[in-house]
């Protein structure tokens, strides 16, 4: 007896590790108006299996969607019908995950032997929480943790504060990781926090001078839950989980996009009511606590005068709005400081990232942070889409962490400089 539960647990684990074998990634080229529509519906319909990576359907950008290997050929044959041209950008999704999840495994040893930790790894959520402890601990003079609040499933909301002192200074916001499949969000946040440090340390510019002026608060999980989630490896294992992990009004479809459940135009066009979708907006703004716990510390703090947010992939340095096409008022200087930066960004790499508001560059977006950040006259509001453009897309391979981080906190540190040189 015991011979054969130990074969079906077998079988069940193997089973569950090989969730997404034979799934593709798809690169979809809609080349007319009639093309974007088929894509809108295959979109709509959430029972297809279809997880589309990139959102914002027009024929200047190609669209990224992982396909379930039962799918494949019927949405081939489907493609080609509507003659709707597409390549093959990931040819096995599960072997991208083994790759992943072995060189954890092999790292978590590493680290475990040599009592160090690597930013050139991905890591789960408690060895995040204790590279925060250990970082605070080894500069306590410049930084504290903050507990924000609790997640819908209980677990703590960490910020981390960098401050030479002085009470309620103008501050900067950076938060990572609110879409838990982001992996490489958070891993360059992790990189950020120690290379502020260090760079405060170090007597590095401009983090002294800005540091002198403002403080920064850098939160490096905003979706505990979901980035939990995308970490499990037994049933209901989802590497490429997006949302939160609240109970919805549909039992099959947990979670929320918290990017999609902030009171900036909430339930507009850019964000969809049905639980299943992956951009759900939740059944009304600021229903999730993940999001009323950053609000609630932004408005009790009250003098941020910049927020940045880090998202992946398609290297994209945007501002508002996402929920309208309009200009907002601060656009001619956003464009100019978001342009600087991505220059300080290209300068170190060579990365080319693509410049412009949500709305034009990336897609309509209702409920997205930025929005919220900026009608709550935080003016320097920005939102980054790191690495890559599609080659791995949410499974950029951990030797990418590094530079990944590198050129971002270039441009980073350009608009901290600005905003600590320009008060409002
Ligand atoms: C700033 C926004 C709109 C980021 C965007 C999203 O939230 O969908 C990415 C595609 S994840
Ligand atoms: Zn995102």
């Amino acid at each position: 007896m015991r011979l054969f539960i130990a074969v079906f647990v077998l079988l069940v684990a193997v089973h569950c590790e090989e969730l997404f074998n034979g799934d593709q990634v798809l690169r979809i080229h809609a080349e007319s108006k009639d093309h974007i529509q088929v894509l809108k519906e295959l979109e709509k319909d959430v029972d297809s299996g279809l997880d589309f990576w990139t959102h914002g359907f027009s024929t200047e950008r190609p669209v990224d969607v992982r396909v379930p290997h039962a799918s494949l050929y019927a949405v081939k044959d489907f493609l080609k019908e509507n003659n709707i041209s597409f390549a093959v950008m990931i040819n096995n999704v599960q072997e991208l995950l083994d790759r992943e999840r072995a060189e954890m495994v092999s790292n978590t040893e590493m680290e475990r032997n040599t009592k160090s930790f690597n930013f050139a790894a991905y890591h789960d959520l408690d060895t995040i929480y204790s590279f925060m402890d250990t970082l605070v601990a080894s500069h306590s003079n410049l930084i504290s943790k903050v507990k924000i609040g609790s997640t819908y499933e209980n677990r703590p909301m960490y910020v981390l504060k960098f401050s030479t002192g002085g009470e309620n200074k103008p501050a900067i916001w950076i938060d990572a990781g609110i879409h838990a499949r982001e992996w490489v969000s958070h891993a360059s946040a992790v990189w950020i926090a120690d290379r502020i440090a260090t760079d405060f340390k170090e007597n590095r510019a401009p983090v002294p001078d800005v540091l002198s002026k403002m403080d920064i608060y850098l939160m490096i999980v905003a979706n505990p839950d979901g980035y939990v989630f995308s970490h499990l490896t037994v049933r209901p294992f989802h590497r490429l989980w997006r949302k939160s992990r609240s109970v919805t009004s549909n039992p099959n479809c947990p979670g929320v996009d918290l990017n999609r459940n902030f009171d900036a135009e909430f339930s507009g066009p850019g964000a969809s009511d049905d639980p299943c979708a992956e951009d759900y907006r939740g059944p009304s703004a600021h229903s999730e606590i993940e999001v009323t716990n950053i609000v609630d510390f932004i408005l009790s703090h009250g003098n941020f005068k910049s927020f940045m947010t880090l998202h992946a992939y398609s290297q994209l340095l945007m501002y508002p709005y996402g929920y309208t096409g309009s200009n907002a008022p601060d656009q001619p200087e956003l464009h100019d400081v978001a342009t600087q930066a991505n220059k300080a960004l290209n300068s170190w790499h060579g990365t080319i990232y693509k410049v412009g508001s949500i709305f034009h560059t990336i897609e309509q977006a209702s409920g997205a942070s930025v929005d919220w950040a900026y009608q709550h006259g935080i003016k320097y509001c920005f939102a980054f889409e790191l690495r890559d453009t599609g080659e791995y897309g949410f499974l950029l391979p951990a030797d990418q962490i590094v530079s990944t981080a590198r050129e971002t906190w270039f441009a980073l540190r350009y608009i901290m400089q600005y905003v600590s040189d320009h008060p409002y």
